[in-house]
C-alpha cells in the first residue's frame, strides 16, 4: 500500500477561495481547475515521456487533498504512457476518491490489468478511468473495452472537431459538457503539457474557474515539457501576453511555492 499524505486544516483554508464548492450547485459547466507542478524554466518535466518529480512533500499533499475536492481528474495520454499514474487521493481518512479522465483520441494507451491505475482500483483506493476518444465502439479491442468495464471505467467516444495534421483534436467545451453529463461536477486538470497548453488559449478562459500551479525551486533544463501557450496577437498583429491571472495569492509549502488565480471574472 502507499504512504498516506496529511495536509493541515489551516492550508485547506488558505486555499478553499479556490475550490470548487463543498456542495455541488447546479450548473451549467463543471467547476475546472488548472494545476500542475512547474520548474523555474517552466518544464513540467525533463523530457516528453520522463516521469520527473517538481513536488516536494507539502506541496504534493496540497496536491492530493485537490484530488479529494473533485469529481473527476483529467490528464492526457502521454501523461499516462510516460508516468503509470495512480491517479487516486491518498490523503489519509479521504472519504472521496476523484474520477481519472484520459483524454486519447487515437487511443494510444492499451490499457492493462498492471497498470497502477486498475491495481488502485481493485485495492478500492481509487477509480477505473473514463477514456475520452475520438474513435467509435467498432475501434476499439473487445478485451480493452471488458478490462475497463469490469474495473467500473469506460470509453467515451466524443466527436473531434478539427484535423491538426490528422491528429483528432477536441473542443473543451465539448469535453467539459459531456463529463458534466456524467454527473462530474468538477474537473482538475492536471496535465500534462499539451493540454495545458491548449486550454491556456484565450478561446478556452471562460471554463476554467482556478489556476493552482506549484513551483519548484529548479530549473530542468532545456528539451523539458513546457507550459507555454501559442501566443496571441490583437488585430494589428502585435503579440499580447496569452494569459494572466488575476486574484493571485501565494502559498509557501516547504521549498515549493503555491500560486493560485484566475484567468477571468465570472
Ligand atoms: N509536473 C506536472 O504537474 C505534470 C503533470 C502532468 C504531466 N506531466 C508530464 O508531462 C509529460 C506529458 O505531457 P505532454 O505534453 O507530452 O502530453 P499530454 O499529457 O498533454 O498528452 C498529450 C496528448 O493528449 C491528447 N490531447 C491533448 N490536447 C488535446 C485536445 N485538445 N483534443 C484531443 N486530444 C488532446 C493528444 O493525444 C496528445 O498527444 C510527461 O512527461 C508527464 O510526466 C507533468
Ligand atoms: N503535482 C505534481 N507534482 C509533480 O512533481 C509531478 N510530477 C506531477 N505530475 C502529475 C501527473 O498527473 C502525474 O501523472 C501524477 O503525478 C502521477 O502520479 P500519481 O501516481 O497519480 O500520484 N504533479
Amino acid at each position: 500500500m502507499s504512504e498516506k499524505l496529511t495536509f493541515s486544516a489551516s492550508a485547506a483554508a488558505s486555499l478553499e477561495p479556490h475550490l470548487p464548492p463543498g456542495e455541488a450547485q447546479p450548473s451549467k459547466q463543471p467547476f475546472v481547475t488548472l494545476t500542475f507542478a512547474t520548474s523555474l524554466d517552466s518544464s513540467l518535466s525533463l523530457a516528453p515521456g520522463v516521469r520527473t518529480h517538481l513536488s516536494g512533500p507539502g506541496s504534493k499533499a496540497m496536491t492530493h487533498y485537490l484530488r479529494s475536492r473533485h469529481a473527476a481528474i483529467l490528464v492526457g495520454v502521454s501523461t499516462v504512457l510516460a508516468d503509470n499514474p495512480g491517479l487516486n487521493c491518498r490523503i489519509a481518512d479521504s472519504t472521496s476518491q476523484p474520477r481519472p479522465i484520459v483524454i486519447d483520441p487515437h487511443l494510444r494507451w492499451k490499457p492493462r490489468s498492471t497498470d497502477k491505475v486498475f491495481d488502485i482500483c481493485r485495492s478500492g483506493d481509487g477509480l477505473a478511468p473514463f477514456i475520452v476518444t475520438g474513435l467509435s465502439k467498432d475501434h476499439i479491442p473487445k478485451e480493452q473495452q471488458e478490462l475497463l468495464q469490469h474495473h467500473g471505467g469506460k470509453y467515451i467516444h466524443i466527436p473531434s472537431t478539427k484535423s491538426d495534421n490528422d491528429r483528432m483534436r477536441f473542443d473543451w467545451d465539448i469535453v467539459f459538457q459531456v463529463l458534466l453529463a456524467e454527473g462530474l461536477t468538477s474537473v482538475m486538470v492536471e496535465g500534462g503539457g499539451q493540454i495545458i497548453n491548449s486550454l491556456l488559449h484565450p478561446t478556452y478562459h471562460k471554463l476554467i474557474d482556478s489556476v493552482i500551479v506549484t513551483i519548484a525551486p529548479t530549473w530542468l533544463g532545456k528539451g523539458g515539457v513546457v507550459v507555454s501557450p501559442d501566443r496571441v496577437c490583437d488585430a494589428q498583429g502585435t503579440p499580447q501576453a496569452a494569459a494572466r491571472l488575476s486574484q493571485v495569492s501565494w502559498h509557501p509549502f516547504g521549498e515549493d511555492v503555491v500560486l493560485c488565480g484566475k484567468l477571468h471574472s465570472r
